[in-house]
């Protein structure tokens, strides 16, 4: 079966809906690619766009006192999009931690990750799946994820999986300084002196923490981890291990650098969200995940979301001066479901904010 696997039987079937997973694909010691996961050539990487002497700031948190620290912060954010933080205060046994529980879940049966597929899972906000929207896409993306929507500690408590929970949710809860953080540097700078009550919601209202599970792929050349996309978030904090195989577009859209891994950083990105409420001043910027020949790669975001129920746009403080709205009032969730509704597609979901 492993060469043609993919031609005979339905393929969607074994990954999808009965919870194999690519891992379990994998796990059949396939020689070549499905062609479910073959990219049309425009997709993949090409190795010649990466920019090898250039990569994304790396910023010392240990001076916050330091007003130079809180503007390369806004710096990064404003040029790059995308920073990633060292000496954050998140200590390194939670996020090694994390990547345990990660390997764990994975790990398990397909029958018991199967419990939380879309069918079922006894609850939204839990949910095990593969690829990005695969009822959507035309190539499928060489990746599985758990997903956690967090409610409150008592739900999690009662649906989250146990060989993942607790860790998860120490990680969430250690993040949070750090979150508000960087919030109130990048936010000093749009003018907004205090994140009261609203400003917390529209900025940290809800919170999606990913498991991303990358097995080794036999054609990495052919397919993609993860395609070129932006984050919905306000910010994402990622946890990737030692593997590597994130790439950034460059500030000025020619080419691609890469997210060097460096042992207890955290990779920050801004996401749309937060690229509408300042108006276009801070970037959500595209990035890809390449598939990996050698090495299983894991990584876990936390996607720090405006709270699904808000309406968001450019904030009023950031308009104050006169500047023209780019963005209209959108309704958070109404983003977010145009995001899933497609394939990745690159920067184009910021599209159904413009004006
Ligand atoms: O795995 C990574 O490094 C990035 C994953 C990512 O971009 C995402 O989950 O949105
Ligand atoms: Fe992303």
């Amino acid at each position: 079966m492993a060469s043609t696997a993919g031609d005979s039987w339905d393929i969607t079937d074994f990954i999808v809906k009965k919870g194999n997973g690519v891992k379990g694909l994998t796990e059949m010691e396939l020689e070549s690619l499905p062609k479910q996961y073959v990219q049309p050539p425009e997709e993949r990487m090409d190795m010649n766009s990466v920019v090898g002497e250039e990569s994304i700031p790396v910023i010392d948190m240990s001076k916050w006192d330091d007003p130079k620290v809180a503007d390369s912060i806004c710096d990064a954010a404003e040029k790059w999009g995308f920073f990633q933080v060292i000496n954050h205060g998140v200590p390194i046994g939670v996020l090694e931690n994390v990547k345990e529980a990660t390997h764990r879940f994975f790990g398990l049966p397909a029958e018991e990750k199967r419990k939380y597929t879309k069918e079922c899972s006894p609850t939204n906000n839990v949910r095990y799946g593969t690829s990005f929207s695969p009822q959507a896409e035309r190539s499928l993306e060489w990746k599985d994820y758990l997903s956690l929507f967090y409610k409150s500690e008592n739900e999690a408590s009662a649906f989250w999986p146990p060989e993942c929970k607790d860790e998860t949710l120490e990680y969430m809860k250690r993040s949070e300084p750090v979150i508000r953080q960087l919030l109130e540097a990048l936010m000093r700078r749009m003018n907004v002196k205090e994140i009261d009550q609203t400003k917390a919601s529209l900025l940290m209202g809800s919170k999606r923490i990913n498991l991303n599970y990358y097995p080794i792929c036999p054609n990495p050349e052919l397919t993609v981890g993860v395609g070129r996309h932006s984050d919905v978030s306000t910010l994402t904090f990622l946890l990737q291990d030692d593997v590597g195989g994130l790439y950034v577009r460059r500030f000025d859209g020619d080419g691609w650098v890469h997210v060097p891994p460096i042992t207890g950083s955290l990779v920050i990105n801004v996401g749309d969200a937060l690229q509408i409420m300042s108006n276009g001043r801070y970037k959500s910027v595209e990035h890809r995940v390449v598939a990996n020949e050698s090495k299983n790669r894991i990584s876990v975001p936390i996607f720090v979301n405006p709270s699904p129920s808000d309406i968001i746009g450019p904030l009023p403080e950031v308009l104050e001066s006169g500047e023209k709205a780019v963005y209209k009032q959108v309704l958070y969730s109404d983003y977010v479901k145009h995001f899933f509704r497609k394939a990745h597609d690159g920067k184009k979901t910021v599209d159904f904010a413009k004006i």
